[in-house]
């Protein structure tokens, strides 16, 4: 982590922003938006952010760093116990907490879940109910009813087509505390780069192959190599059974040379410099379900 203070911190706003909220809401398509920058993966299959990432967003009067949920859910195996962990950290001393929902089908069980253990946190909160672009006549008043006291305002945006975001980046800069920058502040996200490569490969895997395939799906970089013209990068794609192995491969390769090919533009593109990389596929018999493999995978 780096310090600095440059800043005098009498008028310098710093702190800590969690998004939480039900999977597939766009926490991840919100937090790109502010950031400008994608630096946590999206899909439109739910749970595909299995970390909390820090992304920072630095004005010259601000420094705010998100930190990009799980999905909240009752933990069914080993894996989703991980997630439910990282998620209660998460809203452990941040300094705002964004509950994103969306408003069709508001508020599911799911909701009402969340916004109970919201209630009893003392952090300032912002409700924020995203894809307005989806049902731009809906009675506001009536979802509202729903929210606890302890959310001090409510948004209807859209994070795809940026309505009333303007709105809410005022009011999460207005929220944060006054302090110096926590971070050098020409960072984007102090996660090593090798870390975007591997979510970059998850979510070429989840791009490309229906349910089974990507919740199966463990990805490890086992080499990152910068040249001075070029990166080169080496993954190891885990999965739980053989048979996975051929679905994965395709063809001739086939299948796995789009998912090679989608991590390389992607990975170029971010890191503007060409981008080189090498696919392993290997087998770790039910690897969600043993702690043993979780850990060696990282989790
Ligand atoms: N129509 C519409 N679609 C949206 C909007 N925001 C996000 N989406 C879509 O909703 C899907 C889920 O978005 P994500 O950002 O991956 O959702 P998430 O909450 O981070 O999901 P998890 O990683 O599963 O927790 C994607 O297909 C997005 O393109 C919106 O405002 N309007």
């Amino acid at each position: 982590m780096f310090f600095c203070f440059m800043n005098n911190s009498a008028n310098f706003k710093s702190g800590f922003v969690t998004i939480i909220g039900k999977p597939n809401t766009g926490k991840s398509t919100l937090m790109n938006l502010i950031l400008g920058e994608k630096i946590s993966i999206t899909s439109p299959k739910p749970q595909t952010t299995r970390y909390a990432i820090k992304g920072i967003w630095n004005t010259s009067e601000h420094q705010i760093i998100f930190v990009d949920t799980p999905g909240y859910l009752k933990p069914r195996y080993e894996l989703q116990e991980k997630m439910l962990k990282i998620w209660h950290n998460a809203l452990k001393d941040v300094d705002l907490i964004i509950f994103l929902t969306q408003i069709d089908g508001f508020p599911t069980e799911y909701d009402k879940e969340v916004l109970n253990q919201l209630k009893t946190l003392k952090n300032p909160q912002l409700a924020v109910f995203n894809k307005l672009d989806l049902n731009p006549e809906v009675d506001r008043n009536e979802l509202v009813k729903y929210l606890p006291e302890s959310i001090n305002e409510v948004f209807f945006v859209s994070a795809k087509t940026g309505e009333n975001i303007p709105e809410l980046m005022e009011a999460i800069k207005y929220y944060i505390p006054f302090h110096e920058p926590y971070y050098d502040n020409d960072m984007l996200s102090d996660l090593p780069m090798r870390f975007f490569a591997q979510e970059i490969i998850r979510e070429a895997i989840f791009h490309f192959f229906e349910e089974e395939i990507p919740y199966s799906s463990a990805v490890l970089i086992e080499r990152f190599k910068e040249f001075p013209d070029k990166v080169i990068i080496d993954a190891v794609i885990w999965l739980e059974r053989e048979s996975q192995k051929p679905i994965l491969i395709g063809k001739n390769g086939s299948s796995i040379k789009k998912v090679r090919e989608y991590a390389e533009r992607e990975l170029t593109r971010f890191m503007q410099m060409p981008v080189q990389v090498h696919l392993f596929v290997k087998i770790k018999h039910k690897w969600r379900k043993k702690q043993s493999a979780l850990k060696e995978l990282g989790f």
